[in-house]
């Protein structure tokens, strides 16, 4: 199978979580998301209980790596702030850690989100420039969805911020909130030099998991396994609906 980019083709890339505790656990549902055929696997480290070994996230990373092939791995330690899980280790930690991913492992991006602080983006920049790993930076809101303007402006930040992906990730409490994640999309996909992964949480949010790639957004979260967030759809269902969206609409 062909290796997929983030951004390249006119159709949005499916990415599916692990979320397993254990390594026993994380390799497992590697194996039965690999059946599905993501485009993409994201592990969410901060899932992962012996985060605070630097050798075992590594020994890890680099057995999702050989495992999964071509298909290409998002390495996140989601924090508590924006919905991950609680973890021992503080913030210079987390960097230190995604830039050891960077370095040995051979995996091809790493989400850091953009409320870090800007000098260390501009550390993890030049590390992750050196191993070819590409950043991808995200802004998650668990609550609400902050007005249209916020949300460009996180988008520019992350293109300012020279990362090589933007991602927006917010609590749609209505079907407005639906349509204005979906116009920051399209404005973000007729303005912006770099591709956006955007999408709603929630019930709602959902609706933007199906059509989110018409309005210019780059990758789809699907549910391999288990869920790694709120309104997630199961991965065969939701390459049904964008087969038929594919057919329909001519994304150009
Ligand atoms: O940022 C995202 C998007 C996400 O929050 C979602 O809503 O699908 C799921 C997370 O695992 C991922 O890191």
């Amino acid at each position: 199978m062909e290796s997929k980019k983030i951004g390249e083709g006119n159709q949005p890339l499916i990415c599916t979580p692990l979320v397993g505790k254990e390594q026993e656990d994380i390799l497992r549902e590697l194996e039965n998301v690999l059946q599905k055929q993501p485009d993409l696997i994201e592990w969410r480290a901060d899932f992962f209980a012996e985060i605070a070994n630097t050798d075992q996230v590594l020994s890890i990373a680099q057995k999702i790596k050989g495992r999964a092939g071509d298909t290409p791995i998002i390495f996140t330690i989601r924090s508590v702030r924006e919905g991950g899980q609680p973890i021992s280790l503080t913030d210079r930690e987390v960097l230190n850690l995604i830039k050891a991913v960077c370095r040995n492992t051979g995996i091809e991006y790493v989400d850091y989100e953009l409320s870090y602080p800007e000098e260390s983006f501009k550390e993890l920049r030049h590390i992750s420039a050196e191993s070819n790993t590409k950043i991808i930076a995200s802004y998650h809101n668990f609550n609400f969805t902050p007005k249209m303007e916020i949300l460009i402006n996180k988008i520019k930040d992350a293109q300012n911020l020279k990362a090589d992906v933007a991602k927006i990730a917010v609590m749609a409490e209505s079907l407005q909130d639906v349509l204005n994640v979906l116009d920051v999309t399209l404005e973000a996909k007729n303005t912006l030099r770099i591709p956006l992964i955007s999408m709603a949480m929630g019930e709602y949010g959902s609706i933007t998991r199906m059509i989110g790639g018409v309005f210019g957004s780059a990758v789809t979260f699907a549910v391999g396994e288990s869920s790694s967030a709120p309104g997630q759809i199961p991965i065969d269902e939701l390459k049904s609906v964008l087969s038929i969206i594919q057919k329909s609409v001519n994304q150009k």
